[in-house]
C-alpha cells in the first residue's frame, strides 16, 4: 500500500493551512505528524485518508503498483479521530456488529475476541453513552486497530486514556500487521516513540 501527496494545498478562506507537501508513504511502517494546536495536523490526515479534498496538488493511492481509484480510497482506511463520534444508543455488541457490515473485521476476529481485546467483555452488553471517556476512547481505536484496512490513521490516539489505557494502546500498534500503514497525529511523545517517521506541519507553512 502506497500513499503518495504531491504538492498538496489546503486553503480555508483565504487562509493556507499548509502548502507544497511531497510525501510517499509506504505500508510497513508508520509516520507521525506533529505540530501545535491549530497547525494542521487533523487536516492533513483527513486529506490523506480521501475525506478532505485538496485545494492543489495530486494524491494518489496504489497497491503493488495498482492505481486505486478515489471512490474506492475509503475502503483501504479505517480512522479513530476526536472528531468521529460513536453510535451511543447502541450497546458495543449492537456497535461492533453494525461496524462489521460496512468495514469487515480482520480474519478471525470474532465479537468475544474484539471485546476481549478492547478490556470490555463486561460491557458488551452496555449502551456507549454509559461508558466512560476511556472506554470510548478504547472502542474508537479498537475499530481502527481490529478492522481489515491497510490504512489505520489515528488522531490523538491517547486522549482520554490513563496509564493502563496507553500500555495497551502501545501494545496494540505493535500488533499491527506489517502489510498495514500507520498515520499518526500527536503532540504527545508517548504516542509516537515508536515511530521512525516524524513530520512536523509547521515546515509546511
Ligand atoms: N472547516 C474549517 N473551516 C475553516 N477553518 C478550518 C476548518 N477546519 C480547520 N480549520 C482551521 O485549520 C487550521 C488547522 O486545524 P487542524 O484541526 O487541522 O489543526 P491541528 O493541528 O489538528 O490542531 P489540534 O492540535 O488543536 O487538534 C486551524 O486554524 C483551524 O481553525
Amino acid at each position: 500500500m502506497k500513499i503518495v501527496a504531491e504538492q498538496i494545498g489546503k486553503k480555508y478562506r483565504k487562509e493556507w493551512i499548509f502548502r507544497r507537501v511531497n510525501l510517499i508513504l509506504t505500508a510497513g511502517t508508520s509516520y507521525t505528524f506533529i505540530g501545535p494546536n491549530g497547525s494542521g495536523k487533523s487536516t492533513l490526515l483527513q486529506l490523506l485518508a480521501g475525506n478532505l479534498p485538496a485545494t492543489e496538488g495530486q494524491l494518489a493511492y496504489s497497491r503493488n503498483d495498482t492505481v486505486i481509484e478515489p471512490d474506492n480510497w475509503f475502503q483501504q482506511v479505517s480512522i479513530a479521530a476526536p472528531y468521529l463520534e460513536l453510535v451511543e444508543e447502541l450497546t458495543l455488541d449492537e456497535l461492533l456488529t453494525f461496524h462489521q457490515t460496512f468495514k469487515p473485521f480482520k480474519t478471525n476476529f470474532t465479537l468475544e475476541i474484539i471485546t476481549e481485546r478492547l478490556l470490555l467483555t463486561h460491557a458488551r452488553h452496555k449502551e456507549i453513552k454509559y461508558f466512560s471517556s476511556g472506554m470510548k476512547q478504547r472502542v474508537k481505536l479498537g475499530l481502527a486497530f481490529f478492522s481489515e484496512s491497510p490504512i489505520v490513521i489515528l488522531d490523538e490516539p491517547t486522549s482520554n486514556l490513563d496509564r493502563q489505557g496507553m500500555n495497551w494502546y502501545q501494545e496494540q500498534v505493535r500488533q499491527l500487521s506489517p502489510d498495514q500503514l500507520l498515520l499518526i497525529g500527536s503532540n504527545q511523545p508517548e504516542e509516537y516513540n515508536f515511530c521512525p517517521n516524524v513530520f512536523d506541519v509547521m515546515q509546511w507553512k
